[in-house]
C-alpha cells in the first residue's frame, strides 16, 4: 500500500521530528535523496547541465542543496531564482560548490526566446523547486511562465516534493503546472500525487525516507499495490463449492440495452463468481444465455417482474442499461429492501438521485459506482467538470452524504467510505475510456461482493484488476470492453508477478 497524508499532517509530523533533530537535518536528508534520484536520471553527472527552478521557500532550498551536491560532482548547475526571497543556506551551498545563480525578472511573462528558456531547452535536467507543500492556488507570476517554458522543452524534469502547481491535498490543478518525469517526495506521499489531474503531472513517484514514518497518523488516502489486491482477493480452496464461492444476482440490461447485460455477466464470470443468476426480460435473457451458457437465467414476466427475481443470492448488481422507468424504480426499491450487499451503477445511480432515501436509510452494505456525470445527479449543487477536478473531495462527500461506499470512475478511480481512508487506484488508463467498460466493472466488483468481500475491498480489487486487464489486453491499438473480459484471468494471474 502507498500512503498519502495531507499538508497539515505532514507539517505536524515534521514539527515533532524537527524538535528532536539538529537544525537543517531534515532538509539535508531530503536534498540528499533528491540528488541521488537526479544522478540516476542524468546519463552521467560529471559535465552535465542542470537548471534549478528555485522559488522562495524550503522547496527551493531542497533544490539548491541537491544542486550543490550535483555541482560538487562536476555538473554545471545554474539556479533560476524567482521567489521574493531565497533560501540563503541553500544558495551559499550551491555557490561554494561552484554552481551559479541568476535572478529572473519578476515580470509575469518570461518570453520563449529569453535566456532562461534557452537554458532550460539546452539542459540535461530541470529540477522543479518552485513550490512544494507551501503552494497556494494556481502558480502566479514568473512561477507560472517558468513552469510553462519547462513544459515546452524535451528536457527531463524532476519535481521536488510535488510538481509545482498541483494542489497537494486534492490533486486539483488550477492553471499551469509543471509536468515531471519523476517526482521525489519526502516522508510520505501527498494525495495530489496519487489522484488525477495531479497524478498525471507527477510521472514516476519516488519516496525518500526522511524518518517521518513514526510521527505520522493514519493516512488520508491509500493506493493499493498488486500485493494488497492479491491478499484480499477471494480464491477457491479445496472446500469450495459454487454456493460457497458466492452467488451473484444481476438486474442489469434490458431488451433495448442487451450488451450491458452480456458485458456485466462476462465481468462477473471472469471475476470468479461461484454462480451468476441473471434476471431480465425474454430477449435480453436469451442474449445473455447465448453468450454465457453457464449463467442461470430468470426470465421476468412483464406483467409481474418482481415475482421472478431470484431469491437465493449473496449480493446484487443493479443498474447498467436497466432504464429509469417505473418498473426499474420498483425493482431497485425491492432489491435495496433486501439485507444483502448491493452494487448500484449507471441507471440505478440516476434513479437514486431522485430517491436518495433508498440508500440513506439502508443499513446493509451498499456500493455506488458512478462516473462524474452520474455523481453530479447525486449532488445537485455541482457539475461533472467540478467533480473531475476534485475527485477525492467529491467521492468522500458522496460517501458521507449517502452513508455508503462510493467508487468514482474516471482518470483516477477513487473509492471512499465514511470513516476510512480513501483509496486511489494506481492503474487508471485512458484505454478504459470506451463504452461498456463500466458494465464489466460492475459485474467484476459484484462477483467479489458475492464472494464475501466488504464493498470497499471489493471496489479496490475490482478497480485494480480492471485497469490491469486493460493494460494486458492492449497490444498497441485500441481495446474494447469485450477484450477486457478476456484479459481478466491474466490480470488475476499477474498479481503474483507484478
Ligand atoms: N518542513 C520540513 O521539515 C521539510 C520541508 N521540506 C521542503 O519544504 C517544502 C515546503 O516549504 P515551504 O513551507 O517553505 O513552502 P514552499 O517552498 O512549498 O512554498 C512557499 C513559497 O512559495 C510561494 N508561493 C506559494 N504559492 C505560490 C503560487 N501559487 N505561485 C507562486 N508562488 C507561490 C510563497 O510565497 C513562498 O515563497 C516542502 O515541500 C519540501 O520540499 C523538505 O526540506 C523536508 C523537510
Ligand atoms: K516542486
Amino acid at each position: 500500500m502507498r500512503y498519502a497524508h495531507t499538508v497539515d499532517t505532514v507539517r505536524g509530523a515534521e514539527g515533532e521530528l524537527m524538535a528532536r533533530l539538529p537544525d537543517g537535518a531534515l532538509m539535508r536528508r531530503a536534498a540528499t535523496g533528491l540528488a541521488r534520484v537526479c544522478a540516476r536520471v542524468l546519463p552521467r553527472v560529471y559535465g552535465s547541465r542542470v537548471v534549478l527552478l528555485v522559488g522562495g521557500g524550503d522547496n527551493g532550498g531542497d533544490a539548491l542543496y541537491a544542486g550543490s551536491q550535483l555541482a560538487s560532482r562536476g555538473a554545471a548547475v545554474r539556479a533560476l531564482l524567482v521567489g521574493s526571497r531565497v533560501h540563503e543556506g541553500g544558495l551559499s551551498a550551491l555557490r561554494s560548490a561552484g554552481g551559479r545563480a541568476v535572478e529572473v525578472p519578476r515580470t509575469t511573462e518570461i518570453p520563449a526566446g529569453s535566456e532562461a528558456a534557452t537554458e532550460m531547452a539546452a539542459a540535461d535536467l530541470i529540477v522543479d523547486g518552485l513550490v512544494g507543500i507551501g503552494g497556494t492556488g494556481g502558480l502566479r507570476g514568473p512561477h507560472a511562465s517558468l513552469a510553462a517554458l519547462a513544459g515546452a522543452t524535451e528536457t527531463p524534469t524532476v519535481a521536488v516534493d510535488l510538481p509545482s502547481g498541483i494542489e497537494a491535498d486534492t490533486g486539483a490543478v488550477e492553471g499551469t503546472a509543471v509536468r515531471a518525469d519523476v517526482t521525489v517526495t519526502f516522508g510520505t506521499h501527498k494525495p495530489g500525487l496519487l489522484v488525477s489531474p495531479g497524478a498525471e503531472h507527477a510521472g514516476v513517484v519516488e519516496l525518500v525516507d526522511i524518518g517521518l514514518a513514526g510521527e505520522l497518523p493514519t493516512a488520508r488516502l491509500e493506493s493499493p499495490q498488486a500485493g494488497d489486491v492479491d491478499v484480499s482477493l477471494p480464491r477457491p480452496g479445496p472446500e469450495s463449492t459454487k454456493y460457497r464461492r458466492g452467488v451473484l444476482g444481476m438486474a442489469v440490461g434490458s431488451d433495448r440495452y442487451r450488451g450491458a447485460a452480456v458485458l456485466a455477466a462476462g465481468g462477473a464470470l471472469r471475476g470468479g463468481v461461484g454462480m451468476l443468476r441473471y434476471a431480465g426480460h425474454d430477449a435480453v435473457a436469451t442474449e445473455v444465455l447465448r453468450h454465457w451458457p453457464e449463467v442461470v437465467v430468470s426470465v421476468l414476466d412483464p406483467e409481474d417482474p418482481l415475482a421472478g427475481l431470484p431469491e437465493r443470492v449473496d449480493a446484487w448488481v443493479v443498474g447498467p442499461g436497466r432504464g429509469v422507468d417505473g418498473d426499474a424504480e420498483t425493482e431497485l426499491e425491492a432489491i435495496l429492501g433486501s439485507p444483502l450487499p448491493v452494487l448500484l451503477d449507471a441507471d440505478a445511480v440516476t434513479l437514486l438521485g431522485t430517491r436518495p432515501r433508498l440508500v440513506r436509510d439502508r443499513e446493509a452494505p451498499t456500493l455506488l459506482t458512478p462516473h462524474a456525470a452520474e455523481m453530479a445527479r447525486l449532488l445537485p449543487d455541482t457539475s461533472p467538470r467540478e467533480i473531475e477536478a476534485r475527485r477525492l473531495e467529491y467521492a468522500t462527500r458522496t460517501a458521507e452524504e449517502y452513508g455508503c461506499v462510493v467508487l468514482l470512475k474516471g482518470s483516477t478511480t477513487v473509492i471512499a467510505e465514511p470513516g476510512r481512508p480513501a483509496l486511489a487506484d494506481p492503474n487508471g488508463t485512458s484505454l478504459l475510456a470506451t463504452a461498456g467498460t463500466g458494465d464489466v466493472l460492475s459485474g467484476l466488483v459484484g462477483s467479489l461482493l458475492s464472494g464475501g468481500l466488504a464493498p470497499r475491498e471489493a471496489a479496490m480489487c475490482g478497480a485494480y484488476l480492471h485497469g490491469l486487464a486493460a493494460r494486458l489486453a492492449h497490444d498497441g491499438g485500441p481495446i474494447s470492453a469485450s477484450d477486457l473480459i478476456g484479459a481478466l484471468p491474466s490480470a488475476i494471474r499477474a498479481l503474483r508477478t507484478e
